[in-house]
């Protein structure tokens, strides 16, 4: 394993004042590349197209607001197996590295992961907040490169500082799930700390990294919380703060549900069928919302190319909010949002205490995520 030198780390600077493009020519005129593990794809696929490389080239500045990050810790998210199976790419390749797709032709080798803790080890001219030894914890998005490796690089605004109290591992396993279900409460669906008291949150995929998420962000905002999730997951969901649970697998959900008075807001991390019926339990002409994470808009792009993937996508989901407008209720599509910003707000609540509900249960390890 190779470790970046201190003539590489001061390279950076350098790099970055060369702009973008400098790596050819540095990877041409540096006699030694330095290298550094990681896993990666190259092609898309099964599990077996994943391998452990040992000579991935060590990412470096290229923009004054980036950070290097060495990496303590990662985990994994359905989108990373989504993405090893080639979800998203025609979209993702937009906003991949350009000279690189067009120097190989293709977008290969990927690295996966999303999530990270982890140490700065360089910082661009312009990173004010951060400094070389601050620990950190960032997911980062789609479209760079991931985080199942020895270093990356993200932008300044998509890092916060690490909660103390989480060890890297407990932390890692927290950055994307967290933001997805910030963007969705609270950016999509407009709940915040100031308006859920005594508000009525349906939480359906409860269980998932998002829903444990989203249960503890609503507790400590002071909503009722009611999960869906199977049975075996009863006692983590009401550990985290759960007032009502229903399990999905042990009779009808609809006849469980029919039992308790209606919701303000429901968080839907399963898709599927579940907006068929789950609208109907929304309170009528009150402002309520039902929020899903689980939309057509990357695959839209896969299957129709860009242009009309994104036009079908508008369509879809105009007529659909249009749809349920008219029947009194708001219906949106929510999408992980990187943020260093909503990351420090997390981590305040998290350093506070309220996340923890008196026990540490509230985050899955790294080894049990699949
Ligand atoms: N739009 C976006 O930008 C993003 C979308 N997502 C999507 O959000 C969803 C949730 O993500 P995440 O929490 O990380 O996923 P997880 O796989 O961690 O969780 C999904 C959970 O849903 C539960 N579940 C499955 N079927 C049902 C059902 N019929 N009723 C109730 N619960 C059910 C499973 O529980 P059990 O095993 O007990 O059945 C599981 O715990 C995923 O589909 C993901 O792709 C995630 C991040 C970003």
């Amino acid at each position: 394993m190779l470790y970046p030198t201190p003539l590489l780390c001061r390279a950076a600077p350098a790099r970055l004042l060369l702009g973008p493009g400098c790596s050819r020519w540095l990877s041409l005129s540096c006699p030694r590349q330095v290298v550094m593990p990681a896993w990666v794809i190259n092609r898309y696929g099964q599990n077996n197209v994943l391998r452990l490389a040992n000579n991935m080239v060590l990412p470096f500045i290229r923009l004054p607001n980036e950070v290097i990050i060495r990496v303590h810790a990662a985990s994994l998210n359905p989108i990373d197996v989504n993405m090893r199976s080639g979800y998203g790419a025609a979209a993702l390749n937009i906003r991949r590295d350009p000279l690189k797709i067009k120097t190989t032709g293709n977008e290969f080798p990927l690295i996966l992961g999303r999530d990270v803790s982890g140490v700065v080890m360089e910082c661009g001219l312009s990173v004010s907040c951060f400094k070389p030894g601050d620990e950190v914890w960032a997911a980062i998005p789609p479209w760079k490169q991931g985080t199942l490796s020895e270093f990356v690089v993200a932008s300044g605004n998509e890092v916060s500082l690490k909660p103390k109290g989480l060890s890297h591992t407990e932390a890692a396993a927290l950055p994307y799930v967290g933001l997805t279900a910030w963007s969705a409460m609270n950016q999509t669906g407009g709940l915040n700390q100031n308006n859920c008291a005594g508000k009525r949150i349906l939480i359906v995929g409860a269980s998932g990294g998002v829903g444990t998420f989203a249960i503890q962000l609503m507790k400590a905002w002071g909503a009722h919380v009611t999960a869906v999730c199977s049975q075996d997951a009863k006692s983590l969901v009401t550990k985290l703060g759960a007032d009502d649970v229903i399990d999905y697998k042990s009779g009808d959900t609809e006849e469980q549900l029919k039992l308790l008075p209606l919701f303000d807001f429901i968080l839907d991390n399963v898709g599927g069928s579940t907006e068929k019926w789950a609208l109907h339990f929304l309170k009528r002409w009150s402002g309520a919302t039902y929020v899903t994470l689980v939309t057509p808009f990357l695959l839209n792009m896969d299957r129709l190319g860009v242009a009309d993937g994104m036009l079908q996508t508008g369509i879809t989901m105009s007529t659909k909010a249009v749809k349920h407008l008219c029947k009194g209720v708001h219906y949106r599509w929510a999408f992980f949002t990187p943020s260093g910003i909503f990351l420090d707000e997390i981590a305040e609540l998290v350093n506070s205490g309220k996340w923890w509900n008196g026990e540490r249960v509230g985050v899955k390890p790294v080894e049990s995520r699949t």
